[in-house]
């Protein structure tokens, strides 16, 4: 083949074909219905120009990247690696895991975490070690215990640790009120912090429109409690998932990861509501990740945003954080 390229084209310079690095490579690790769904969206988004998908099950492995290369003419065919091998994985600027280990029959979500921190125990220093200066984007649940695991293992500092946290839900949040208010949700400011799960807090002192903050429409008002229910109940619904097969396709997931990937290769500066490092923030003093809105670009977390909260809000978030510390102190990392 290398002949007959010769005869085709003239290469003015040939080391360069062989020997060019990627400069917005991006791994997976776990490509599941989750993962799947992230790689199709980060595609799709049109932001890596490599990308490695390392998973267990080398069968499915090879069958899902077959697909996904067949496709190539519609993904302006970026280079697709895949192997079990973390080989494949080096230099990436970012890597995200996405592996699901699943609960067995009578197994406690205590062992299940466990066997969780295991997995993560042979993933994340061997991510470190071929991409030393990546961001990892950790999307497995429990996705605040897991990005604090993450973070221990790697020795990465803070701001390159980050959980995909609450941002799919503060998307969905922003999606129902615009279908309640009938303005796009481009327009709609609003955010949900804290743990993933049930104690989640909905800033309705923050929700604004176009700038016009919805508490100052009517002071009295205290946000739509259904809403906040509903949003809840979604969260608690994915929370309790964890763990068993789900079924069906994550696309929001999947659509809200590529857009945490864009905002750091891209180094957007944009906002949203991640999984960070929250000690010494609204009163918080355990080494704990929850989430908050964050600044993202290619630092990977470049700051977080002092958001003024009511003490209702303050209150849920340090209750969350009370709890989370206590099983991170548990894992003796
Ligand atoms: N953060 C969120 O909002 C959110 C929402 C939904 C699901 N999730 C989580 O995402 C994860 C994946 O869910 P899913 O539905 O894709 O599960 P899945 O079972 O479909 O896929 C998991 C994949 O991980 C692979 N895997 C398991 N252990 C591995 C290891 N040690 N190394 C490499 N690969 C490994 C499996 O082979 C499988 O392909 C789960 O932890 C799930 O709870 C997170």
């Amino acid at each position: 083949m290398a002949v007959f390229r010769e005869s085709l084209m003239l290469d003015l310079n040939p080391e360069e074909v062989t020997a060019t690095r990627a400069r917005s490579k991006v791994t997976l690790v776990g490509i599941g219905q989750v993962g799947v769904a992230c790689t199709v969206s980060i595609l799709q988004a049109n932001v890596a120009d490599e990308i490695a998908l390392v998973d267990i099950r080398e069968e499915k492995l090879h069958r899902e990247a077959a697909h996904l290369q067949h496709g190539g003419l519609f993904l302006n065919a970026p280079k697709i690696l895949v192997d079990k091998d973390y080989s494949v994985t080096a230099n990436s600027r970012l890597c995200a895991v996405a592996v699901g280990v699943h609960l067995r029959e009578g197994e406690s979500k205590h062992t299940l975490l466990e066997r969780n921190v295991e997995a993560f125990k042979y993933i994340i220093p061997n991510l470190a070690k071929y991409s030393p200066d990546a961001v990892l984007l950790i999307v497995s649940n429990p996705v605040d215990i897991l990005t604090y695991v993450a973070w221990k293992l790697s020795g990465f500092p803070k701001h390159r640790v980050i959980g995909t946290g609450t941002s799919p839900n503060s998307a969905s949040f922003r999606s129902l009120l615009s279908e309640k208010l009938q303005i796009n949700p481009s327009n709609i400011q609003g955010y949900i912090i804290g743990e993933l799960g049930e104690s989640s807090v909905a800033v309705w002192s923050g929700t604004n429109v176009a700038g016009v903050s919805l508490q100052d429409v009517d002071p009295s008002w205290d946000g739509d409690q259904e809403l906040t229910r509903q949003i809840q109940r979604n969260i608690a619904d994915s929370a309790k998932e964890a763990g068993s097969l789900r079924g069906e396709t994550s696309w929001a997931l999947g659509l809200s990861v590529a857009n945490l990937v864009q905002a750091i290769l891209k180094n957007l500066r944009t906002i949203h509501c991640v999984s960070t490092l929250a000690t010494g923030l609204h009163g918080i003093e355990d080494e704990i990740f929850l989430s908050l809105p964050c600044i993202l670009g290619s630092c990977g977390v470049c700051g977080i945003l002092k958001q003024p909260l009511k003490e209702t809000e303050t209150r849920q978030l340090r209750s969350s954080a009370e709890r989370l510390g206590a099983i991170n102190k548990e894992l003796r990392l």
